[in-house]
C-alpha cells in the first residue's frame, strides 16, 4: 500500500510587504499576524526564542533545519508566555527526541496561540531578509488553504513597525517581585552560592528568565520592578546595585521612564548592569543615541572582541537596535564590539562600575563566554563602600 500522500495545497502563507509570497504547511495556531521578519542562526533554543520577550512583535526565522527535535518543556521557557510573534521553519517540525520534553512543539505553538509555517525555502527568505533589511510580514495559517492574499500584502504594507515602539512596558511585570531560582548549572560546576550576598533590584523591561538565575547563582537577591518603577521606588529598596533587563521595542521609545529612573540611579552611585535593552538604555541614559540595525544580530554564535583583555567571545545575541558608538559621550568606553560589523557590543564608565553589554551572557541558548560579567558585577558590588 502507498503511504499518504501529503496534500499539495498550502496551508499558510508568509506575505512580505515587497510583495514576495512564501507558501508552506501551518502548524500552531490558526489566523493570521502581523510582524517584522528576522533570522535566528542557533542550533537549539527555539522554545527559548520563542519564549524570549525580546522578540515581541517579531516572527522568526530559524535558518537551522532542526527544529523541533527536543520538544519542549515548561523549564525552558523564558517567560510566563510565547513572545515571539510566529517562526518560520524549514521542514515540518521533527517529532521530539528528548527525555525532557512534556510536548511537542506543534501542540504547544497552538496552546501558545502562535502560527508556524513550515516547508518554506529558509535560505532564501534569509537572503532577502538581509537585502530588505528586517521587512514587515503578514503570516496566515488557514488549515482549508484560503488566503486573501491582497489584504495581507496591504496589512503588511500598512504595520507601523517597531521604530518608535515601546514594547518594554507591554511585555514587563506589573507587580514587584523576587526571585528565587538558580541555574540548575554553573559555567565552572554547580551553583555554590547559598545565602545571596547583594541586594539586586532588577528592572524588568522584559526580563529572560534565565538572566534572574543567573544573577541568583553568583549571588543576589534579586527583586524585579516593572519598567516603569521610578528611581525614588529601585532607591527606596536600599540595593547594593541595579541591574537593567533586556526587552522588546525601540529603546528610544522607553525614554520617558527609563532614562530618567537611570539618571536617578547614577545619581546614587550604585553599580549598574545592563543587558541588551538595558545596555541601550545606559547607552541613552548617558547621552548616546541608538539607531535601527538592517536586519539586526540574532544567533548564538556572534564573535564579540573584549577590547579589555584582547580576547574574542562567541556570544549569543538578539537585538535590530544598536548604540552609535560614533554618538558615545567623553567618560563612556566602548568595551567591546562585534567582529561581524564593528557595531557596538558593550560600554562603561571611566570611573564608576556601571557597564553594559549588547548581547547575552546568559547563553540562553548559546555559549557561554560571557558569563564572567555576572561575577564582575557582584564583584563590584562587594567593593563598594556604601556612602
Ligand atoms: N534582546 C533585547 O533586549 C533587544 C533590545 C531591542 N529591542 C533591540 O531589538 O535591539
Amino acid at each position: 500500500m502507498q503511504a499518504a500522500q501529503k496534500s499539495p495545497r498550502p496551508t499558510a502563507c508568509l506575505v512580505l510587504a515587497d510583495g514576495t509570497i512564501f507558501y508552506g504547511y501551518g502548524f500552531g495556531a490558526t489566523g493570521q499576524t502581523v510582524a517584522e521578519l528576522c533570522f535566528n542562526t542557533a542550533m537549539t533554543g527555539y522554545q527559548e526564542i520563542m519564549t524570549d520577550p525580546s522578540y515581541a512583535g517579531q516572527v522568526v526565522t530559524f535558518t537551522f533545519p532542526h527544529i523541533g527535535n527536543t520538544g519542549v518543556t515548561a523549564e525552558d521557557d523564558e517567560s510566563q508566555q510565547g513572545v515571539a510573534a510566529g517562526m518560520v521553519v524549514k521542514w515540518d517540525p521533527t517529532e521530539p527526541s528528548n527525555w525532557r520534553a512534556t510536548a511537542d512543539l506543534t501542540e504547544w505553538m497552538t496552546r501558545q496561540g502562535r502560527i508556524g509555517i513550515g516547508g518554506i525555502d529558509t535560505r532564501r527568505l534569509t537572503r532577502a531578509i538581509r537585502q530588505l533589511g528586517a521587512p514587515h510580514v503578514a503570516l496566515a495559517h488557514d488549515p482549508e488553504g484560503n488566503f486573501d492574499i491582497d489584504a495581507l500584502l496591504q496589512q503588511a504594507r500598512d504595520w507601523s513597525g517597531l521604530e518608535g515602539r515601546d514594547l518594554a512596558r507591554e511585555v514587563s511585570c506589573t507587580q514587584s517581585y523576587r526571585w528565587d531560582q538558580m541555574l540548575w548549572a554553573w559555567p565552572d560546576g554547580y551553583a555554590t552560592q547559598t545565602a545571596p550576598l547583594h541586594k539586586v533590584v532588577a528592572l524588568d523591561f522584559g526580563a529572560k528568565r534565565n538572566i534572574l538565575r543567573s544573577l541568583a547563582s553568583a549571588g543576589c537577591d534579586v527583586t524585579v520592578l516593572p519598567a516603569t518603577a521610578t528611581a525614588e521606588e529601585v532607591l527606596a529598596l536600599n540595593p547594593d546595585g541595579v541591574f537593567l533587563s533586556n526587552g522588546p521595542g525601540d529603546p528610544a521609545a522607553t525614554g520617558e521612564y527609563a532614562v530618567p529612573m537611570i539618571k536617578g540611579v547614577l545619581a546614587a552611585d550604585l553599580p549598574v548592569f545592563g543587558i541588551c535593552l538595558g545596555h541601550q538604555m545606559l547607552a541613552l541614559a548617558l547621552g548616546a543615541k541608538t539607531v535601527k540595525m538592517n536586519h539586526g544580530h540574532h544567533g548564538a554564535n556572534h564573535p564579540v572582541k573584549n577590547h579589555a583583555t584582547g580576547k574574542v567571545e562567541i556570544t549569543s545575541m538578539n537585538h535590530g537596535f544598536t548604540v552609535d558608538s560614533q554618538s558615545l559621550p567623553a567618560g563612556v568606553t566602548e568595551t567591546h564590539i562585534s567582529l561581524f560589523d564593528g557595531s557596538n557590543c558593550g560600554i562603561r564608565l571611566a570611573d564608576k562600575p556601571v557597564f553594559s553589554v549588547q548581547y547575552h551572557p546568559e547563553a540562553s541558548p548559546g555559549p557561554q563566554d560571557s558569563h564572567y560579567l555576572f561575577e564582575d558585577f557582584t564583584k563590584a558590588m562587594a567593593a563598594r563602600v556604601p556612602a
